[in-house]
């Protein structure tokens, strides 16, 4: 039987995104979804292990795809240490900093694990391909304004990756030679300046930038300092306010931008407001990164869920297309950007990197 599959797995927050290629083909794709009631009794992720393997060995089954059919695994990957993009073989080194969760919490954390699970129980080899912990940034970007803080490259490196290279096909363009700025817009936001390929800066998708469906992004440091002292909210709590519980979340009590704009379309003054807001917030990071490239700005790209939305990309639009023409990619799709990944190892245009070589194990 001819190995010739490609198990593409992104655990997300509540599904596992699962894709069968063959090639450049997808043959086979499902967004298993996690009911709440479901997930809910685990205190971490990794915790969730058995029961993501179990809904996806069960997906291969229905679709008869058997694992000694596949050639590769590659999943999403994870908050592992600072490292630079590319496409890594899943080490021991790498399975321990996810089992510990070295950088966070973070879904994707179970993308390289399941991928090695599934993978070793054929003897085939186990990917991740530019995970949220790629970090390309400027020395001079990491600096914070407190010395016992630096800021941290955390992104859709998939996707902002996915997408420069999308651009830079389809005008014929070779990426090393032109500067971008990509706005990853989903239930995080990533504003990322890139020259010629390299993401010199970003906001960080977690902690700082504009405020996003379900993230605060950054605050006012007094008041939020006060708020932690306040003794009104325990850490965990602080943690959800910020990053769960904030944004659209925290004023609308929705994640949904669907939903917002029906608001609004009915007539709801507030949904607008705080909407049209996170469009403000978005250009001006946008305008802010465009410092980081000196202005030279080959172009925006907006990408992600919300960049379906004509009301917020409108708006965004409006207030930054002075600095170059605004390119809309609305969704993702990282199964296909995760296979690509892989493909490019096995076709040798890449050489598999190995994460300890990559990173600082020791600080
Ligand atoms: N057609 C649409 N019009 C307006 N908003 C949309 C549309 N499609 C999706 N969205 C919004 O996009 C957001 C989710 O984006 P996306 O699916 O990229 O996020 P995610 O994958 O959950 O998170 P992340 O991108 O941070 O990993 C939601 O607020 C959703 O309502
Ligand atoms: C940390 C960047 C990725 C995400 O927001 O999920």
């Amino acid at each position: 039987m001819e190995r010739k599959y490609i198990l593409v797995i992104n655990p997300g927050s509540t599904s596992t995104k699962v894709a069968i290629f063959n090639g450049e083909e997808k043959v086979f794709t499902k967004n298993i979804v996690h009911p709440n009631k479901d997930i809910e009794h685990y205190n971490n992720i990794i915790h969730q292990y058995d029961y993501r393997l179990n809904v996806i060995l069960e997906w291969l089954k229905e679709v008869n795809i058997t694992p000694d059919l596949l050639r590769a695994v590659v999943g999403r990957g994870g908050m592992l240490r600072p490292m630079p993009a590319g496409t890594y073989l899943v080490t021991d080194a790498m399975e321990k900093d996810l089992k510990d969760a070295i950088g966070g919490e973070h879904a994707s954390n179970l993308g390289g694990l399941l991928a090695r699970g599934i993978a070793e129980e054929e003897g085939i080899k186990a990917y991740i391909v530019d995970p949220v912990a790629v970090d390309e940034i400027n020395d001079i970007a990491r600096i914070s304004g407190m010395p016992e803080i630096q800021r941290k490259s955390q992104l859709h490196a998939l996707n902002i990756k996915a997408v420069s290279h999308r651009y830079a096909a389809e005008h014929n363009i070779d990426l090393k030679s032109i500067n971008l700025i990509v706005a990853h817009l989903g239930g995080g936001i990533s504003v990322a300046p890139i020259e010629k390929g390299r993401i010199i800066d970003v906001n960080n998708a977690n902690e700082m930038g504009p405020f996003s469906p379900e993230r605060t992004g950054g605050l006012p440091v007094g008041d939020l300092a006060k708020m932690c002292y306040s003794g009104k909210y325990t850490i965990n709590e602080m943690k959800m306010k910020l990053k769960g519980k904030g944004g659209l979340v925290a004023y609308l009590g929705t994640n949904d931008a669907k939903e917002v704009e029906e608001r609004i379309k009915d007539g709801d003054e507030k949904a607008r407001l705080i909407y049209m807001a996170m469009a403000y917030g978005v250009s001006k990071e946008i305008g802010a990164m465009s410092t980081a490239l000196y202005g030279k700005v080959d172009a925006i790209i907006l990408t992600g869920g919300l960049a379906h939305s004509k009301l917020l990309t409108d708006k965004i639009q409006s207030m930054t297309r002075f600095i170059a023409p605004v390119v809309l990619y609305p969704g993702e799709d990282e199964l296909e950007a995760l296979n690509q990944g892989v493909l490019r190892v096995l076709k040798g245009l890449e050489i598999e990197k190995i994460y300890e070589n990559e990173v600082d194990i020791y600080d």
